[in-house]
């Protein structure tokens, strides 16, 4: 089975695939999120894995987008505990570091942790395992990175500090995608991810929260993305929970006739 995602071994989407789909599965690694969706769209491979959103951090916007963009179903989610660690080459101090290289995601976990050190520059960089792999293969000095303790082993780099992230307790929930398919109905979801396309109406936000509270369903996450070809308008994306799945269909229903466009991302089981 061939699985998508950015990144390479030692990073936190590898440890996903590995966890999800075992060490028998094909993972392809790409330096790009945009790239890893693609994959799947193109029935290159049968399922992607992206990071949505992190405790600390928040959402990753741009991928919420790529979901939509490439018409992709939400299959599964899951959510990993993230640690992570800055590592340079063996010998270095972190008074030697001016430099630390890492995925934006996580270099904003540990931004607090940085504040100590004024001088060293924090750096966007493809994937927080690559920067490690980087540094090892380079002999890059002055150099760190922030990645997992697996990083640090595979690329055998020292780990000058560890569980740098700002608050200890950290999580990143990742999505897990496939092309759509026909619901086999196997398993009962008690979770959807959906997006509504209001229109532009005064009061129909509240209107659409009351919608769902009064229907007894958990609205566990909404996240407003500009609607693009219409500057100043805005689509929300809508997690929800819900024991019952007849109510659930019955609020989209509702939606559907009384505020707007809704798209189905994906009904699945809550993981959290
Ligand atoms: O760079 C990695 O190792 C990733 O898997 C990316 C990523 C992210 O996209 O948020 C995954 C989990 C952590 O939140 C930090 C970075």
């Amino acid at each position: 089975m061939k699985i998508s995602i950015q990144g390479i071994p030692g990073s936190f989407h590898h440890q996903v695939a590995l966890n999800c789909f075992g060490e028998d599965a094909e993972i392809l690694g790409f330096r790009t999120f945009e790239e890893a969706a693609k994959c799947v769209s193109k029935g290159e491979c049968e399922f992607g894995i992206l990071a949505i959103e992190n405790s600390i951090a928040g959402a990753i916007l741009p991928n919420y987008e790529l979901i939509d963009r490439y018409n992709l179903t939400i299959k599964d989610e899951y959510y990993l505990p993230i640690s992570h660690n800055l590592m340079c080459l063996k010998g270095q101090q972190i008074d030697d570091i001016t430099e630390v290289r890492s995925h934006p995601m996580a270099l904003l976990q540990c931004k607090k942790f940085f504040e100590a050190y004024p001088n060293i520059k924090l750096i966007d960089d493809v994937d927080t395992a690559s920067v490690a792999r980087r540094i090892k293969d380079e002999k890059l000095k002055n150099v760190a990175a922030i990645a997992s303790t697996t990083a640090a082993k595979i690329y055998r780099l020292e780990i000058l500090a560890g569980d740098i992230q700002t608050v200890k307790n950290n999580f990143t929930r990742f999505i897990i995608l496939q092309k759509p398919i026909l619901d086999l109905g196997l398993v009962q979801p008690n979770k959807a991810s959906i997006k509504v396309t209001v229109n532009n109406e005064k009061g129909i936000l509240a209107k659409l929260l009351s919608l769902i509270s009064s229907s007894g369903l958990d609205l566990s996450k909404i996240q407003s993305i500009p609607v693009i070809d219409k500057p100043w308008e805005y689509a929300f994306f809508i997690d929800l929970q819900f024991e019952n799945y007849q109510a659930y269909q019955s609020v989209i229903q509702d939606i559907k006739s009384d505020f707007g466009d809704v798209k189905i991302f994906g009904e699945y089981e809550n993981r959290k």
